[in-house]
């Protein structure tokens, strides 16, 4: 599929209900929309945000073709040909707020904000959240592995093992935005211009005769960068051995062995083993690389250890984000078109985690001016004006509104970024090495307690007493008497 194509990328009850909208006349009401997760994945302390970057291809190239729109006169609901007929005009005339990628998110915070008739603001949710949840997920797991790496250098390896093509694609590039280094993924290498990098796969060694005759081939071949796997019959008696001899030959041409790989066996081990060969041989400069079923916790183990990696190949557990597969981002609505003016709304549920907050909002991030510190991230309604103009405000968590203290020493980010106003691009999206950047230089703004892996500390998302007492008013006006 291309970024046109998708403009059936949509759960069928939204087509239904822009149709229901359409009929009853009241499709070009308003209606603010916002995208939020609830709880953050893998125990982590902080999400990466990503998936922007493709959220406005979609919404550029969002039109239904002629195929699009036969199919849906096809469609038992028997949608009226004049409503079909108005879909051939259809575009996103729409204002989108978002968060900038790479940027550190937190639950219950919007990161997008929709805002346009209820017809396009319900047409997206499906897209929205699918790009979104996805490739925030991976850029949160990637993260996650970049801490744990401490500056070791990071392959994204996993294009075989993902959930189909785009998985891969937009994986390799949400793990660039959080920290690794390249990929082996050419398509997103091209796409994207992240880095690409490549060793050779057991067949190599396995369609020769001998493996120091397949070394050898493949270094005559690519003398430029030769890494050689390693393990294919025995480590440290022959695969480390072979690799030398190998070295040698490249030396006396005046280029060098780059690096191993080992895909097998006791990594800690084998790979202190091998460094001592290779120093002993006089080649402290050959890097080691590790792969097999690598991920956060094993290359913790693995640096806990003493392992003598300096390059870590992560497939699976990274692109298919196996211990959550997937963040359980949602769209809410939270304001409508009533007698001509926005009014907030709210969804009840016996599950307080799922009442939503009304209203149309804003995010701030509160740094404190002396530490230069992220002390919370703040959500007002849109326009209120005392955290923007940097006046005292109160913070506190809306699960315990007795606990809280006053602030004046801060600075407030706005932390969403207008991205289209009435349907035109009023953002100039960032290069991706831009995005990379941005998302290091935003992790300065937590303290290192937050960001590790294990039982992070938890931050603070407090709401303006407005926000919070919008909420009180409208939860008391659907309040039950029995
Ligand atoms: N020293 C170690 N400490 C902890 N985990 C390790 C260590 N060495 C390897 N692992 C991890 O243990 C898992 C299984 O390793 P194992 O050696 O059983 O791999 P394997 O693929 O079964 O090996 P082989 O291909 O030799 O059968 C992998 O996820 C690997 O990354
Ligand atoms: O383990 P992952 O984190 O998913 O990383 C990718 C894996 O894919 C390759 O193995 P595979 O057995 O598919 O091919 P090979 O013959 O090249 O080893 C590679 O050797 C890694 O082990
Ligand atoms: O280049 C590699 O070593 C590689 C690429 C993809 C998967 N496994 C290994």
């Amino acid at each position: 599929m291309n970024g046109s194509d998708f403009a059936l990328h949509t759960d069928k009850y939204e087509i239904n209900m822009m149709y229901a909208h359409w009929k009853h006349g009241t499709a070009n009401d308003r209606a603010v929309f916002e995208a939020y997760f609830r709880k953050l994945p893998f125990g982590n302390g902080y999400a990466v945000f990503a998936g922007l970057e493709r959220i406005v291809d979609y919404l550029q190239k969002l039109a239904f073709s002629e195929e699009d729109i036969a199919y849906l006169a096809r469609q038992e609901e028997n949608y009226d040909p004049a409503f079909l007929d108005m879909l051939r005009g259809f575009r996103f005339g729409g204002t989108l707020h978002a968060m900038r990628e790479g940027e550190i998110v937190f639950p219950n915070e919007p990161l997008l904000r929709v805002e346009g008739t209820v017809m396009e603001t319900q047409l997206v949710e499906t897209a929205l959240l699918n790009f979104m949840n996805y490739q925030t997920l991976i850029a949160t797991k990637a993260s996650r592995i970049v801490q744990v790496a401490q500056g070791d250098t990071l392959l994204e390896f996993g294009s075989r093992r993902a959930q189909e093509a785009d998985a891969a694609v937009w994986g390799a590039r949400a793990s660039y935005i959080a920290g690794f280094h390249a990929t082996s993924n050419m398509l997103a290498g091209r796409k994207f211009g992240i880095p690409t990098k490549g060793t050779h796969a057991h067949s190599w060694v396995q369609g020769h005769d001998t493996e120091e005759e397949a070394f050898r081939r493949y270094a005559e071949a690519l003398p430029d960068q030769v890494t050689l796997l390693v393990d294919t019959y025995d480590t440290l008696l022959s695969g480390v051995p072979n690799a030398i001899k190998i070295g040698r030959m490249l030396e006396s041409k005046g280029k060098r062995l780059l690096s191993i790989r080992i895909d097998s066996g006791d990594i800690a081990y084998l790979s202190k083993e091998a460094r001592k060969q290779l120093d002993q041989a006089g080649m402290p400069y050959v890097g080691i690389v590790a792969s097999n079923d690598l991920d956060e916790h094993i290359i913790f183990n693995l640096k806990a250890q003493g392992a003598k990696v300096n390059t870590w190949g992560v497939g699976t557990h990274l692109i298919t984000a196996d211990d959550q597969p997937a963040l359980g981002g949602v769209y809410k609505l939270v304001a409508r078109e009533k007698d001509g003016r926005l009014v907030p709304v709210i969804k009840i549920s016996g599950n307080p985690e799922k009442v939503t907050t009304p209203g149309k909002k804003d995010v701030y991030r509160i740094i404190n001016r002396t530490t230069g510190l992220a002390m919370a991230d703040y959500i007002s309604l849109y326009g209120e004006e005392d955290v923007t103009e940097g006046k005292r405000i109160k913070l506190f968590d809306p699960l315990h509104p007795y606990l809280y203290k006053h602030v004046s020493n801060y600075t407030a980010e706005r932390l969403l970024q207008p991205v289209f106003e009435k349907g035109k691009l009023v953002y100039t999206m960032p290069k991706l090495d831009e995005i990379r950047r941005y998302h290091q230089e935003r992790l300065k703004l937590f303290w290192p307690e937050l960001l590790r892996k294990l039982n992070p500390d938890v931050y603070p998302v407090n709401q303006s007493v407005a926000v919070y007492e919008l909420k009180m008013e409208l939860l008391r006006a659907f309040a039950k008497e029995e």
